[in-house]
């Protein structure tokens, strides 16, 4: 059985002020409903990772940082490392967001040795996937997401696997008014457990996480967690307050909890 997973990524949104009152409202809200049974994440940007960590300490929201280093340390100015986010109390590790590939020049290459680097430092990387609009129009969906993992997850092995959250986020759907249509995601989905079964085994396959992320709201979150091969949402814009965020959780709650 796979832990559902319910987690937003705050970009470049909340400095240390307002990640405290962030964190002091979903606090509050998330002691009024149902959380026991899913794992929960919040993504602060790097400023406000230890103001987050000291806020949601005793509550069942983990946090993570949207990018690591490759190595643990040394120069490379602007930078922050794997071990440095586990200082200050991160869970997970973001990497490969469209945003970083499409301005930051980020190769899944280079993905892969940010991954081992998580790995090493005991996180939980947060690998994110997904096809262009062109990929999309000319049916090779399924080719790009092949090479993206079996690239980032080139260093892995079938029992590690499974400490990976794969987040399938298509490009064309992140920022914008409509995500992807379920029955397209569900496809993708399949398709990305599939393709774990072939590389790495079955077991592998059944204990590795899928979420979707991609202009996710309260209006399309029900039917896109609803679908089997659904593990968690990632959610932008629709959780960056904490009311939004909360209802959130709470739609993933009732389906995958009932
Ligand atoms: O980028 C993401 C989705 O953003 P939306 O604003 O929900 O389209 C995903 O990585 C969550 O940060």
């Amino acid at each position: 059985m796979r832990k559902p997973l319910v987690g937003t990524g705050w970009k470049m949104n909340h400095g240390p002020a307002a990640a405290l009152t962030y964190a002091a409202k979903l606090r509050a809200l998330l002691a009024e409903q149902k959380t026991e049974g899913l794992d929960i994440f919040v993504l602060p940007p790097l400023v406000s990772l230890s103001a987050a960590s000291a806020a949601f300490a005793g509550s069942p929201v983990a946090i993570g940082g949207q990018n690591i280093h490759w190595e643990d340390s040394g120069s490379w100015t602007g930078e922050v490392s794997a071990p440095m986010l586990k200082e200050v109390g991160c869970r997970y590790a973001e990497l490969a967001h469209h945003e970083r590939l499409t301005h930051f020049g980020e190769t899944y290459e280079l993905v892969r040795l940010k991954i081992d680097a998580a790995m090493k430092a005991g996180l939980t990387p947060i690998l994110c996937l997904g096809e262009s609009a062109a990929d999309k129009q000319n049916g090779t969906s399924d080719d790009t997401l092949r090479y993206q993992v079996t690239t980032a997850l080139a260093g892995q092995t079938a029992a590690s696997i499974p400490g990976v959250v794969l987040a399938y986020e298509p490009r064309w759907a992140i920022g914008q008014a409509e995500a992807a249509p379920p029955a397209y995601v569900e496809e993708r989905h399949a398709a990305l457990r599939a393709l774990l079964a072939r590389e790495w085994g079955a077991k592998t396959a059944e204990d590795t996480r899928i979420i979707y992320g991609g202009s996710v709201s309260p209006a399309n979150g029900a039917g896109l967690i609803s679908l089997p091969n659904v593990d968690g949402l990632f959610i932008g814009r629709s959780a960056w307050t904490a009311e939004g965020f909360a209802a959130m959780v709470r739609i993933v709650a009732d389906a995958k909890l009932g």
